[in-house]
């Protein structure tokens, strides 16, 4: 388990994060303060998405200027690559000097890395992200499939080993077995591992797999701040996350197998 700003991040109903997805820093700061309302525990700042700038000092900027808006929330820092389903390209160098800024203003709780550039950066870079205090989520994306399962358990296992606080595996169903597999990856990973995982079967079929995380184990869900800023598709709007994450949680422990019980709250 990870605490975070007296947030528990593994226990309990999964905690829900609203992307911040503006192209403008006028944008983002309309959307920082109606996040500023609303009832998601963690803020993610998709630098990507900022259009307005590609200087690193106009983007660390508007960073301290989100953290500003938002000191209560936990500030997720996420520079999405095109390869992972981002939106601006950027070298292995920018990337690299882009997250070590971010880092050292101290102001990111949680930073966005993805499996595919660590694999590259490797473990000191991951260190010298987390000397500056920041928590690690290693993340993958898949766009136009779910990955084998042994694929999936590998990835999460590589995270571990570099450092990751949390494992993110998100990926694109082409079926309701792969949304089910997706569901199920938590309790296979444990057999392995015990790093908190985030898990999420995109799109329409894959929305049941952002709801349901109290009971599979998967830790953090995406809400959208509206239907208009949605970072991935299948996002649920907060307000309606919410309400369907409180309908369906569980009061009482439950089995996750014959010979496994998971302590509720
Ligand atoms: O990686 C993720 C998860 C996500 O892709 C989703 O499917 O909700 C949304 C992204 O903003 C975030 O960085």
């Amino acid at each position: 388990m990870l605490e975070i700003k007296n947030t528990k991040i593994g226990n309990g109903r999964p905690k829900m994060c609203v992307p911040i997805t503006g192209k403008t820093t006028e944008e983002i700061a309309e959307q920082a303060n109606r996040v500023k309302h609303s009832v998601a525990e963690i803020v993610e700042w998709r630098a990507d998405l900022f259009h307005e700038s590609e200087e690193i000092d106009d983007m660390i900027d508007t960073l301290e200027m989100i953290a500003g808006i938002l000191p209560e929330k936990i500030l997720l820092y996420t520079f999405r690559s095109v390869e992972e389903g981002g939106s601006r390209p950027v070298s292995l160098k920018m990337y690299h000097d882009l997250c070590l800024s971010a880092a050292s203003t101290q102001k990111v709780d949680l930073m966005d890395i993805e499996f595919g550039k660590v694999e590259y950066l490797g473990r000191k870079f991951v260190q010298d992200l987390k000397i500056q205090g920041t928590k690690i989520m290693m993340s993958s994306h898949d766009y136009d499939q779910t990955p084998e399962d042994a694929t999936m358990i590998y990835r999460v296992g590589v995270m571990n080993q570099f450092g990751a606080d949390i494992g993110k595996i998100a990926a694109m169903p082409h079926n309701l077995q792969d949304v089910l597999r997706m569901m199920n990856l938590v309790s296979r990973v444990r057999a392995f591992n015990e790093l908190p995982i985030a898990t999420i079967s995109m799109s329409d079929l894959g929305k049941v797999s952002r709801i349901t995380g109290e009971i599979t184990g998967s830790v953090l869900t995406f809400g959208s701040l509206d239907e208009a800023q949605s970072s991935a598709p299948g996002q649920i709007p907060i307000d309606e996350l919410q309400f369907v994450l409180e309908t369906l949680s569980v009061k009482e422990k439950f089995s996750t197998s014959d010979n496994d019980e998971r302590e509720v709250h």
